[in-house]
């Protein structure tokens, strides 16, 4: 069997995590996991984690370490044939070292973005809230206006979006995560990407792991055919 992937992707809210996820899940071929979905799915579910986890997001906190890792821990352990891709997931040092108990991971991609663009694009960005996917009007808009385009179901715009709460969502993201990149720069497996455009950002993340993730693990539709 090829030898299996596992890589983190990092970066303050709006910096592409989800969108960058999406497209490395296409061309390669990983699982794109993301921490906030498995939380969504358990509060639908109503399971003992989903249920504590609401009484914080409804307060607009971080879910606390021992419920996150309770959540996630368990499915990663589970996935032993696919290589995957985490998405918002460690969000502190305490998650970071759960999951390096877990498992061996090959590679952290940190989006490091201005902030006037993080700005800029969450005022933007619009969420279909029981399925997480994301649109924003100028970069990847709904077929119809205000509309999700597979459920038709009416998109929202979060108030943790609104520039007013930018702010202190970044200085929180910038706290928590300084640990977690020293972490993974001392283990040689961190690459930072900076930029304001994803297009523009993601040719390199395409190269990189295509030196990186073993071709037996990209799938066929994705090779470029012979003439
Ligand atoms: N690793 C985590 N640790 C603690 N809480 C988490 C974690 N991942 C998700 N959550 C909780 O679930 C909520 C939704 O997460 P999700 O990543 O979808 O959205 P978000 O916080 O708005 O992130 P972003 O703006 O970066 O996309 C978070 O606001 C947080 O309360
Ligand atoms: N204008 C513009 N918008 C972008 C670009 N890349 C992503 N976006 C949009 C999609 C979303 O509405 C918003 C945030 O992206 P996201 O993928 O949800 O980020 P993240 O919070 O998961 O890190 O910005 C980009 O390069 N330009």
């Amino acid at each position: 069997m090829a030898k299996l992937f596992r890589a983190v992707i990092m970066g303050p809210p709006g910096s592409g995590k989800g969108t960058i996820s999406e497209r490395i899940a296409q061309r390669f071929g990983l699982t794109h996991l993301s921490s906030g979905d498995f939380v969504r799915e358990n509060i639908a579910a109503n399971t003992d984690a989903g249920v504590l986890a609401k009484t914080y997001i409804e307060r607009g906190l971080l879910v606390p370490d021992h419920v996150m890792t309770r959540l996630l821990l368990p499915r990663l352990e589970e996935m032993t044939r696919h290589s995957w891709l985490m998405d918002g997931f460690p969000r502190t040092l305490a998650q970071a070292k759960a999951l390096n108990s877990t498992c061996d991971l090959d590679l952290v991609i940190s989006l490091n973005i201005p902030y006037e663009t993080l700005k800029d694009r969450l005022s933007d960005r619009w969420i279909h809230p029981a399925s997480g996917r994301v649109y924003n009007m100028g970069f990847n808009p709904p077929r119809v206006q205000g509309r999700d385009d597979i459920s038709g179901e009416p998109l929202i715009h979060h108030d943790d979006d609104k520039p007013e709460a930018l702010v202190a969502r970044l200085r929180q993201y910038k706290d928590l995560a300084k640990p977690i990149i020293n972490l993974y720069k001392s283990k040689g497996i961190l690459h930072t990407f900076s930029g304001t455009d994803t297009d523009r950002i993601w040719p390199y993340i395409n190269s990189l792991l295509s030196t990186k993730i073993p071709s037996t693990s990209q799938t066929d539709t994705q090779r470029i055919p012979m003439p």
